[in-house]
């Protein structure tokens, strides 16, 4: 592709050299790059992609995006200056895959929880509408019903353009993807072009990247701020931030409640441990989903399948054949009446979410045992929180490790302790091996009894210090509920 038609898509500022160039390849990472490469400077995290301009040049790029020129020019390479790198990389992204987005009916969902179940069920709709579509989320992506492993909630943009292109190809014809604050913030959406937008709530998490709520805030409405006029834009009327996210969105803003007037409400008629009765607009319909939070995530795929244009009739009785998310309150049984749930609630509301759930529903007939931990490397400040909520909500409180990463798991345990009162303390137990502390929560457990087990859902492994080892907690509680 020549360079020229890929710049068609950015804002140039300056541009020294030949833009007829043909470009092989379009590379953000030095070590991809190969001879006739497009390398784009981007100032990440940890370091500024512009240190690497020496590098690329040696290594025979062909032409370079970046925001500041270097001071030594070659005449064998272009040079391209723009003002943000990480911007123009989503663009011509789209660019290089020709589009796909454009060929695709898109929905990006964002919110603090609940992304991964909506976008999935958005997926899964579309498919029992007779669809064929694509999903991008943290526990796998689909290309149709082919799944391709997800290493990130929202991959960069050479790899988001480049599943979507693959979605495109294999016929699909619409795609739903997660849209984390990550992602939203450090511009990997950048040049998509979506059919709609959802927002699920806003409550604390990541803060040890974005430092404060205001900012988290802003990333996520960032993305509602660019969503094009032919887009919806679906808010939850009942959480705080609901409206901001839509105040400077060009989209057609719609809503839905479970509590108030909205273009979509969701109202729980009956709720059990493997199912809910729900009124969506008035129309009851059975689903295979627990709990009030699904409930939202519910009425939000029923608005977004509304606002896709599907018979509304059809998504009614769609709506009852979905079924749950891996890891996503998901129940285990054992012979003598032990019931364990396993949850990614990996945040205080979601673990108020959860736990309120299971109280709801078992009253005063069992006890709660909650096994939970912190990832290592992540918002410290939500440690104590999660433990104080955990064990307001538990009758015993187990604390392990989740995904270690590089800190201590006992300091992890300590700044979870530091969040609970002499009572509580009493009712709780510190074991750093998750898998003993799943073993003695489920021995601890009676007849009626119900054992949640938080933090990791889906996930198959344990990360310590860079290396992700095998770890499953459906695993581990099918096991331990079998030795009963
Ligand atoms: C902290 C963070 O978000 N980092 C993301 C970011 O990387 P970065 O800014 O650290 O990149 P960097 O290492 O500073 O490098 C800057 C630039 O130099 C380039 N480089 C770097 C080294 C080199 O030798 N040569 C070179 O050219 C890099 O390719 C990059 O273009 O941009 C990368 C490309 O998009 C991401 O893969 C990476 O995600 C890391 C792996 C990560 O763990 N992110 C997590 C926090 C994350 O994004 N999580 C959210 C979900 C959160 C949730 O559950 O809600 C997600 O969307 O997955
Ligand atoms: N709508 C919701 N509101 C509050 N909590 C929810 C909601 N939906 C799910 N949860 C809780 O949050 C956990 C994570 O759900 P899900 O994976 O769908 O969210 P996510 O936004 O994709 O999370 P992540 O950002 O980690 O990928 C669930 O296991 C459940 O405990
Ligand atoms: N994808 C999110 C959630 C991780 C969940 C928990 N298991 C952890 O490791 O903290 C993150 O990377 O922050
Ligand atoms: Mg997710």
């Amino acid at each position: 592709m020549k360079l020229s038609h890929l710049l068609s898509a950015i804002t140039v500022e300056e541009v020294i050299g030949n833009e007829e160039v043909e470009i092989t390849s379009l590379e953000c990472d030095s070590r991809k790059i190969s001879l006739g490469s497009l390398f784009v400077a981007v100032r990440g995290v940890n370091v500024d992609g512009h240190r690497f301009i020496p590098i690329v040049t040696v290594g025979g790029v062909a032409a370079i995006v970046c925001e500041e020129l270097p001071e030594r020019l070659e005449s064998t390479v272009t040079y391209v200056k723009v003002s943000d790198s990480a911007v123009a990389l989503g663009f011509l992204a789209s660019q290089w895959y020709g589009n796909p987005s454009r060929q695709l009916q898109l929905v990006g969902v964002t919110g603090t929880n609940g992304k991964t179940t909506t976008a999935t069920l958005i997926y899964e709709m579309a498919r029992l509408e007779g669809y064929k579509a694509g999903l991008l989320s943290t526990v796998v992506n689909y290309i149709d019903t082919e799944a391709v492993h997800a290493d990130q909630t929202t991959p960069d943009p050479l790899t988001l353009n480049r599943l979507l292109r693959q979605m495109v190809d294999a016929g699909c014809e619409y795609a739903a993807m997660e849209v984390s604050s990550h992602a939203a913030h450090q511009h990997r959406i950048a040049g998509l072009h979506f059919a709609g937008g959802v927002f699920t709530n806003l409550t604390r998490d990541h803060l040890d990247y974005h430092k404060t709520v205001d900012a988290y805030l802003a990333a996520k409405k960032s993305f509602f701020d660019n969503l094009p006029a032919t887009a919806f834009a679906l808010t939850n009327a009942d959480d705080k931030a609901g409206e901001v996210m839509l105040q400077n969105t060009d989209a057609r803003r719609h809503t839905y409640s479970l509590r108030t007037r909205a273009d979509f409400t969701g109202k729980i008629v009956e709720s059990r441990l493997d199912g809910t009765l729900l009124a969506l607009n008035g129309h009851e319909v059975e689903v295979l989903f627990t709990g009030r939070f699904n409930a939202y995530n519910l009425t939000a795929v029923y608005g977004a399948a509304l606002l896709l244009g599907w018979n509304p009739d059809r998504v009614l009785v769609d709506m009852s054949r979905l079924v749950p998310v891996a890891g996503r309150f998901q129940p285990f049984h054992s012979t003598d009446g032990v019931t364990a749930i396993v949850d990614y609630a990996h945040t205080p509301d979601a673990l108020v979410n959860v736990l309120s759930t299971i109280r709801d529903i078992v009253g005063g007939r069992g006890q709660i045992i909650t096994v939970v931990g912190a990832g290592g490397n992540r918002d410290k400040g939500k440690r104590p929180i999660m433990a104080r909520e955990a064990a307001l909500r538990s009758d015993r409180l187990i604390l392990t490790s989740d995904n270690p990463r590089d800190e201590e798991p006992d300091a992890i345990i300590a700044d979870m302790r530091e969040g609970l009162d002499a009572r509580a303390l009493a009712a709780t137990l510190c074991i750093a091996d998750r898998r003993e502390a799943i073993r003695t929560a489920v021995s601890l457990a009676k007849e009626g009894d119900v054992v949640l087990v938080a933090g990791k859902g889906h996930e198959d492994y344990q990360e310590i210090r860079g290396v992700k080892h095998h770890f499953d907690d459906r695993e581990v509680v099918q096991e331990a509920l079998s030795q009963l």
